[in-house]
């Protein structure tokens, strides 16, 4: 079993390249591998497979929109063994391996997600470093909402990126108070809004182009960037200044990247760094089968 590791703004992944769809990516072998001590240690399993593969073996009851069989696929599982619709980070590292392993030679391409087909530019890609942009697609507006953290209340709007995010401008924070703030627990939600769970964007509004942000993401906990919770971040806070449109730098304790709002649809730019490969051993992986 070959694996890759990677990660966006330092919201790391394992990269599984599966094209054929031939693994049983189990719950207990996703906790395993994304275990720090157990196992690798990642945030979340990136499955490179072909779209149409895992329609044949089952994996996808059918192809999402904008998604043909033969496009590559991101099978993204969280580290807690959950699966998730969509990563914004992720595709990005998905998309910088295929072009570094010479699995994909074109710099424009879809990758296929459970939130639907999304269009990639590759604009680089070595062996180490890519950078990506990503079209996220559309953004949906849920409504308000409020996440409780540390025993304080944080007002936000409910966004769908594919998946589920509350994303909370917060115009008394600083990136000092920020970054001071204990993201430990699990943000209180409304479970009645997000019936399957959510994850938390905490940011600033936005000042000089740009906001700081943390999240808690489902299935993980804290993570140092999420792409998807940045797009709803970056949406927030334009909401925030009473804008639909625009570009905004999302710092995040990671790195940064950068959100393009359009006419309801969002673009991702930002970078990608693959630290290493190899190969897992294969009593180890046989048996958390
Ligand atoms: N880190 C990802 C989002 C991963 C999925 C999320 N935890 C969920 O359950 O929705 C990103 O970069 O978007």
């Amino acid at each position: 079993m070959d694996f890759s590791k990677g990660h966006g703004t330092e919201n790391d992944f394992v990269v599984l390249p599966d094209p054929d769809v031939r693994i049983d990516l189990s719950a207990p072998r996703v906790t395993a591998l994304c275990d720090r001590r157990r196992g690798l240690g990642a945030d979340g399993i990136l499955r490179v497979a072909k779209a149409g593969a895992l329609a044949a073996a089952g994996v996808l009851a059918e192809l999402p929109d904008g998604t043909s069989e033969d496009d590559w696929f991101m099978d993204y599982r969280n580290a807690d063994g959950s699966i998730a619709e969509m990563c914004g980070n992720g595709v990005r590292v998905f998309a910088h391996y295929l072009r570094s392993t010479g699995l994909e030679t074109r710099d424009e391409f879809v990758v296929g997600s459970r939130a639907g087909g999304k269009p990639v530019i590759v604009h680089s890609a070595d062996g180490s470093v890519g950078e990506v942009t990503v079209d996220m697609g559309v953004v949906r507006d849920l409504g308000t909402s409020a996440a409780t953290i540390d025993g304080k209340v944080f007002n936000g709007i409910g966004i769908d990126v594919g998946n589920p995010h509350l994303a909370c401008v917060d115009a008394h924070l600083t990136a000092a108070s920020l970054s001071a703030l204990d993201l430990t627990a699990a943000p209180g939600f409304d479970p009645g809004f997000f019936p399957h769970g959510v994850n938390v964007e905490i940011l600033t509004r936005i000042d000089s182009g740009a906001v700081d942000m943390r999240v808690h993401e489902r299935g993980v906990g804290e993570t140092r960037s999420c792409g998807t919770g940045t797009v709803a971040a970056a949406t927030a806070a334009l909401r925030f200044d009473g804008a639909d449109s625009g570009e905004v730098n999302v710092r995040i304790p990671g790195g940064q990247v950068t959100v393009a709002l359009s006419g309801g649809r969002a673009t991702l730019r930002g970078p990608s760094v693959l630290v290493a490969s190899g190969s897992l051993d294969d009593n180890w992986w046989n048996g958390l089968a």
